[in-house]
């Protein structure tokens, strides 16, 4: 199958939030990501998966332009957003990531309190034009990421004080409080207990929907349970990309079945 095929055909009916055209990524002279080109639909959540170094999250980091970041990083390729091109000059990369927001492998709360790591992105975006909004946004976007009941009552404390599982929950609210369309994740669970883990997949659910969803996971039972897209890297291409359901029991391409049957990865 041709990648660029696969891509188009697993768009859904209300047409994709995001697409990606030919997207190749050189690290200084090292390729790593191959012409991929993909829809990233509104109302599923779509799973990355492959063996390590595969360029899943270079991939991921296109979306929002987080490789802008890395000295070395070359981007080529169209990426849109609603079908505005992402890598325009006018584009305003501060607005883009409020648009398109990250959570990260390892939880990352800013050292201040629980309050000011939610309130903090709606304050520089000016979402909020006074205290009593601000603490509806704060409470919203708690209560949205599962989290309200447990902190409510110490919303001052730091959030680094918090655990792990917490921490990551709180990761979403702050990405959810500046108001969202896509949700990047990038392996949100590796460095959480199965409990924690848990929460947060029941959590990407509850979230279906109301945000188009991109997960990076190494954990195949991950992206079976929480994704209706799955896509497939390998060697910084897009392999296969489907329905989740048919790449785990049905998948067309050789190196597909070969990863998802774990004869290597
Ligand atoms: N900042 C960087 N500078 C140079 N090379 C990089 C950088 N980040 C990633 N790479 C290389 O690009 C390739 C793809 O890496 P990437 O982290 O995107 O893969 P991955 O599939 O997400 O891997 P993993 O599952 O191990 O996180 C790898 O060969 C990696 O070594």
């Amino acid at each position: 199958m041709d990648a660029t095929t696969g891509g188009l055909a697993a768009a859904t009916a209300t047409g994709p939030k995001m697409t990606a055209r030919d997207v190749t990524v050189h690290y200084g002279p090292k390729k790593a990501i191959d012409k991929v080109s993909i829809d990233v639909p509104t109302d599923v959540v779509t799973a990355f998966i492959g063996p390590s170094g595969c360029g899943k999250s270079t991939f991921l980091r296109t979306l929002n332009r987080m490789n802008d970041t890395v000295a070395s990083a070359r981007v080529e390729g169209d990426i849109t957003l609603d079908g505005e091109d992402i890598y325009a000059t006018s584009m305003d990369v501060v607005q883009l990531r409020a648009r398109v927001g990250m959570v990260f492998q390892k939880p990352n709360p800013f050292p201040k309190s629980i309050y000011e790591n939610i309130a903090y992105g709606p304050r520089i975006h000016g979402l909020a034009s006074g205290k009593d909004e601000m603490d509806q946004i704060v409470e919203n976007s708690l209560r949205r990421a599962g989290l309200w009941d447990e902190v409510k009552d110490r919303l001052s404390d730091s959030g680094t004080a918090m655990s792990g599982g917490q921490q990551q929950r709180l990761c979403i609210a702050r990405a959810i409080a500046v108001d969202p369309e896509v949700i990047l994740m990038d392996e949100p669970c590796s460095a959480l207990d199965p409990i924690a883990t848990a929460k947060i997949e029941e959590l990407i659910h509850e979230l279906r929907g109301r945000y188009a969803i991109v997960i990076v996971t190494h954990n195949m039972q991950q992206a079976a349970r929480v994704s209706q897209r799955t896509a497939f890297f390998h060697l910084g291409q897009l392999v296969e990309y489907g329905e989740t359901s048919e790449i785990f029991t049905n998948p067309r391409q050789e190196r597909t079945k070969d990863y998802i049957t774990g004869r290597y990865g």
